[in-house]
């Protein structure tokens, strides 16, 4: 861990584990579409040679397995867990890998629930990470507090939908991060628009989009703008989010690599 990011709440990586790049994905509520593009960000560095992992600090509403195809349980050794491989080479832990049904709830209160985090961290071997993609759950609550504080954070993405208060949204994003030093790379609206597969007309089925005028109000890019799109929904589903067709988020991979 670089000695800059280190605070009073840091907690150390797995002797064994290497991690050089660690980006965290937000949004302000549930269901916007966080977790897609959390996976479509590993999907695309992954596709561009890298070593890519995914840790789902999304505790209670754990989607990442899903969307890869995945079920656990995830491998141990005396040393500490291992992540779960996805079928492109993926490493990815997540709750949902650890529990013998996944449609068992976690019901923890949320001392245990950051606790779990911090050890998706420090106990989980990442072999050569590239890039590492941390789904937090949304809002500001005590879970993303702990990784924010806990975890190395090179940098948080904020994922919208545009029929939500996207300018409180991020201007709440943009001060937490501002208040722990965590530059924000960019915002990401989903659910954008609706593109008619038969005339190709472009519908803003949610409202008209103003995520360009808050992007340049806060001074950061807007990444990408992800339609609504059945196909996405129907990969997510069968767990085959790998196979998606587009290069989502191949300009920010190319940011990243710089
Ligand atoms: N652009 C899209 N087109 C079609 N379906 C989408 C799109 N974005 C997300 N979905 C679907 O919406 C559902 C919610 O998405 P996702 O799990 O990524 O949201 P989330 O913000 O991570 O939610 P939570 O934080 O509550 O877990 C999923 O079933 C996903 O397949």
């Amino acid at each position: 861990m670089n000695a800059d990011k280190k605070n009073e709440f840091s907690v150390e990586l797995h002797e064994k584990s290497s991690v050089k790049k660690v980006i965290g994905v937000v949004s302000g509520k549930g269901g916007v579409g966080k977790s897609l593009v959390t996976s479509l960000m590993a999907v695309i560095m992954q596709r561009r040679g890298h070593q890519v992992a995914i840790l789902d600090a999304d505790i209670t509403g754990p989607s990442i397995p899903k969307s890869f195809g995945l079920k656990g349980p995830a491998g141990a050794t005396e040393e500490g867990l291992l992540p779960v491989m996805s079928k492109s080479g993926i490493q990815i832990m997540s709750v949902n890998l650890l529990l013998s049904d996944a449609t068992d709830p976690v019901v923890w209160r949320g001392p245990i629930i950051a606790g779990t985090v911090k050890q998706f961290w420090s106990e989980v071997i990442w072999e050569d990470v590239d890039y590492m993609f941390v789904d937090l759950p949304p809002g500001t609550g005590d879970v993303p507090l702990t990784v924010f504080q806990s975890l190395p954070l090179d940098g948080i993405v904020v994922v919208a939908s545009p029929q939500e208060l996207v300018n409180m949204v991020v201007a709440k994003a943009v001060k937490m991060a501002q208040k722990m030093n965590i530059p924000i790379l960019g915002l990401v609206e989903n659910m954008s628009y609706f593109k008619c597969p038969d005339c190709g007309s472009v519908h803003e089925i949610f409202g008209k989009s103003n995520m360009e005028a808050v992007a340049e109000q806060y001074g950061v890019p807007l990444l990408e703008k992800i339609p609504v799109d059945p196909i996405i929904a129907d990969l997510c589903d069968k767990g085959l989010i790998e196979m998606v067709k587009e290069n989502w988020f191949e300009e920010f991979a190319k940011v990243l690599e710089k």
